[in-house]
């Protein structure tokens, strides 16, 4: 289980977090919602080491990570550009990591990998010749071989569209389930968090509006922010799409709209 005690941190003296208390379960899928510069990447840098905390503490399975450096937490990100090696081709890529600490996966493990993430095809093709969508697909494999102990996204589907977007969602659940890997995303858009985790952490200006799973946050809005910049998000773009095809029967201005 990973736990977060109070944590706080400011840049400048303005606070960005501002007592952030959480705990997340082995295994689950736990996404960072909120507007742009309300402290999500900040959270997931502090999980992840490359930030430290001005006060509070990360607790791992009962051991206390604050101090300890990011190489030595053992959890691992895929960033949003995927950061991956222009150079290396698809397999490279995938087993980068294993170059320096080979024993982690093993040959079988890596080979189930290729295939559970659709990627057999594109094994020897080089970076610059893939789609978005693959792309990300290479950036999680290479960071999966290492076999982290949670596994950070950052904004994993902010580049991808329609069909694509879908099918990495259902590759990150598979994945995640699969492995009983726990992830933790960084999101700013409230139908990718509530259609692909387990909870949901709403951040506003540095501190939690609700951490729920999505049924609770539909149903029982925390409080006027949850209410008025998520739900109401999710109620316009279906008013919008219905209105634009005439289907009157699915439209209203307001609660009666269900999110499914
Ligand atoms: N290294 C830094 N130095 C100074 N200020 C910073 C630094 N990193 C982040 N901030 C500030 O902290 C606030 C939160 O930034 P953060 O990147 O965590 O937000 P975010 O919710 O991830 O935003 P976005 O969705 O736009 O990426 C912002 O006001 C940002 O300007």
């Amino acid at each position: 289980m990973l736990k977060l005690e109070n944590i706080k941190k400011s840049y400048d003296g303005t606070t960005v977090l501002d007592g952030i208390n959480l705990d997340i379960q082995d295994g689950e899928i736990v996404s960072i919602l909120g507007p742009s510069g309300c402290g999500k990447t900040t959270l997931l840098n502090l999980i992840l080491g490359i930030t430290e905390a001005d006060s509070g503490k990360i607790i791992y399975n009962g051991e206390d990570m604050t101090n300890i450096p990011m190489e030595k937490r053992g959890f691992n990100i895929v960033f949003q550009d995927y950061a991956l090696f222009p150079n290396l081709n698809v397999y490279k890529n995938i087993t980068y990591g294993l170059k320096n600490k080979p024993d982690i996966s093993t040959k079988e493990e890596v080979e189930d990998l290729i295939d559970l993430l659709g990627l057999r095809e594109h094994l020897t093709k080089k970076i610059e010749q893939l789609s978005g969508g693959q792309k990300q697909r290479v950036a999680l494999a290479r960071t999966m071989v290492m076999k982290p102990k949670i596994l950070l996204l950052d904004e994993p589907l902010s580049a991808l569209d329609g069909v694509i977007k879908e099918s990495i969602k259902d590759r990150i659940k598979t994945i995640a389930k699969e492995y009983h890997l726990t992830t933790i995303i960084v999101t700013h858009d409230p139908e990718e968090a509530l259609t692909l985790s387990d909870r949901v952490m709403i951040v506003n200006e540095g501190k939690i509006a609700q951490f729920g799973n999505p049924d609770e946050i539909i149903h029982k809005p925390s409080g006027e922010f949850v209410e008025k910049f998520i739900l109401n998000q999710l109620r316009i773009k279906r008013n919008n799409i219905f209105t634009l095809f005439g289907d009157k029967k699915n439209t209203t201005e307001g609660k009666e709209v269900r999110v499914s």
